[in-house]
């Protein structure tokens, strides 16, 4: 491989290490992009996710509610029909006992009256008509027994007391004549002199309302309730004994939701059994009761939990697959990066290595100056360059004098320290960046000097040997008692060769020799 080769190879080496570093560089953009992707991609999904099952909560809530107020509006206007009804009986009734009087012969056509009518009012359990002191004086139920009193039951004692003709509605009681839970329906009636003549009774039994709140499909927790809005609890399904007549007009949640009563909805845990519920409320406007309609919550939200947890699932698993391919992705452009970067340090070293063998190639390792090598490679280069560009070049060819001499005198160490120093000197006379410093062979040195005609070079020449006897090194041997030098100086002559420009050198270095030496010769 020629030296020429080798700056080609090099080159390309360069080159090649520039792309290199250009690919490290991509690669390691192109990593962290890919990391950035993964992570906007699976925030992305999961906050997609996230807000999709969480959408789809509220709107499971949303129907919810609004399932239940309707079912709430519904038995609101069932309980509106049936009190209404109720309402009628006892305003006829007691039109009738007030315009007639409460003689046996009146009771008992008002009896048939209620019997023809009780059919049209399904859950019309009994009626009844009490005097001014509570007895019993007519019951739709036929025969009871002498002297059954109502004296002590909450509507009497409501009618005696109030004097207005107001329909009240009293707490669920136990039938004296049939056993059963009623609710009472019931409003006072006047004498003939227009005080306190008794109350007329409608009972409805619980029951009814229990058939009919048990064929409503509301899940296993859900709870129908009717309740006054005094927070008197009148039917409950499911139904619980100890739960009639519960006054829960103190109950934190009463009087928290008691606002939302008339037609609201709201989220709490119930005072009688402790489930968490969705209640949806809706109060009479004609009459002071309201309906609750509710539904356990976790049953309720069990459908939207089983979906919720589905997805949450699949999307996790797909979220895990992406990271792991992602990653695995992420993984081989790093590993790449890193095989390109090895390859690249691989490749510096080697133009180090190359860089190295180089200079030892064309480098003489005494003086440092350029080899004969290199010598006869750029002497041949400028000798073309100076024919074909028409530009002088010159050569010097330096000797020291009478160095056989020095080296018997100081011995072959101090022989080449000497050969150094003038060495160093005549790298300084290298001025010029085309300008070559070289070891020709021996004690011999060459200075080659493109663009640089005879009197140029002779001026060089001149310069170097004074430099050569500036340094003062003490020369027993020399008649100039230090150490001095003789030089050659040729120039170019039109098609000359490299080997004929040497040799003029020399025979001028001949003729420096022999005038005396210590000086140069053209
Ligand atoms: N120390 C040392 N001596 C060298 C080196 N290369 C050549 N020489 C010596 O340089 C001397 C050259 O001697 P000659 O060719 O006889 O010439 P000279 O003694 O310099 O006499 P003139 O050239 O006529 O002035 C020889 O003794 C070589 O051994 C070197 O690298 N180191």
């Amino acid at each position: 491989m020629s030296f020429g080769e080798g700056k080609a190879e090099d080159h390309s080496l360069c080159g090649e290490i520039r792309s290199s570093i250009r690919k490290i560089l991509a690669a390691k953009h192109d990593a962290q992009l890919a990391a950035y992707l993964l992570v906007v991609v699976v925030l992305s999904v999961l906050a997609a996710t996230c807000w999709q099952i969480w959408t789809a909560r509220q709107r499971t809530l949303a129907e919810i509610d609004t399932n239940n107020r309707n079912l709430a509006q519904t038995l609101n206007t069932y309980a509106e029909g049936v009190l209404t009804q109720s309402s009628m009986l006892l305003l006829g009734m007691a039109e009738r006992l007030e315009a007639e009087g409460v003689a046996p012969e009146h009771l008992q056509r008002i009896q048939q009256l209620v019997n023809r009518q009780e059919s049209l009012l399904n859950q019309l359990n009994e009626l009844l008509v009490v005097d001014a002191r509570g007895k019993w004086l007519m019951s739709s139920k036929g025969r009871f027994p002498t002297g059954t009193s109502s004296a002590d039951r909450s509507y009497f004692l409501h009618h005696r007391e109030d004097a207005s003709d107001n329909v009240f509605i009293g707490a669920p009681i136990r039938s004296r004549s049939t056993g059963e839970w009623v609710i009472t329906v019931s409003r006072r009636f006047k004498d003939g002199q227009g005080r306190f003549g008794g109350v007329i009774v409608a009972t409805l039994g619980i029951e009814n309302f229990l058939r009919l709140f048990g064929k409503i499909d509301i899940g296993e927790h859900g709870v129908i309730a009717l309740a006054t809005t005094g927070g008197l609890l009148l039917v409950r399904h499911p139904f619980r004994e100890q739960d009639l007549g519960r006054d829960f007009s103190r109950s934190p949640n009463f009087l928290r939701h008691y606002p939302s009563l008339k037609f609201g909805t709201a989220s709490f845990e119930s005072s009688i059994d402790g489930t968490e519920r969705l209640y949806a409320f809706r109060s009479n406007d004609r009459y002071p009761i309201f309906i609750t309609v509710a539904q356990g919550r976790d049953e309720a939200l069990r459908a939207w939990r089983r979906h919720a947890l589905l997805t949450a699932t699949v999307v996790s698993s797909l979220l895990a697959l992406i990271t792991v391919i992602g990653w695995r992705l992420i993984l081989v452009i790093r590993l790449r990066a890193q095989a390109e970067s090895s390859l690249v340090a691989a490749r510096e070293k080697l133009l180090e290595a190359n860089y190295q063998l180089e200079q030892l190639a064309t480098q003489d390792p005494l003086t440092g100056l350029a080899n004969r090598r290199r010598f006869d490679d750029v002497l041949k280069r400028e000798t073309k360059r100076a024919a074909r560009e028409a530009t002088p070049l010159s050569l010097l060819l330096i000797d020291l004098d009478c160095f056989k001499g020095f080296n018997d005198h100081y011995g072959h160490v101090a022989g080449d320290e000497c050969l150094k120093a003038v060495s160093r000197q005549l790298a300084l006379s290298a001025k010029r960046p085309g300008d070559l410093a070289a070891r020709y062979g021996g004690e011999e040195l060459a200075l080659v000097l493109p663009s640089t005609p005879a009197e140029g070079a002779m001026q060089v020449a001149r310069q170097l040997l004074a430099r050569i006897r500036e340094l003062g090194i003490a020369h027993k041997a020399s008649s100039f008692g230090c150490v001095t030098a003789s030089i050659g100086v040729a120039s170019l002559q039109s098609r000359q060769e490299p080997e004929e420009l040497v040799e003029a050198a020399d025979r001028a270095l001949y003729r420096a020799k022999t005038a005396g030496r210590n000086r140069a010769e053209f």
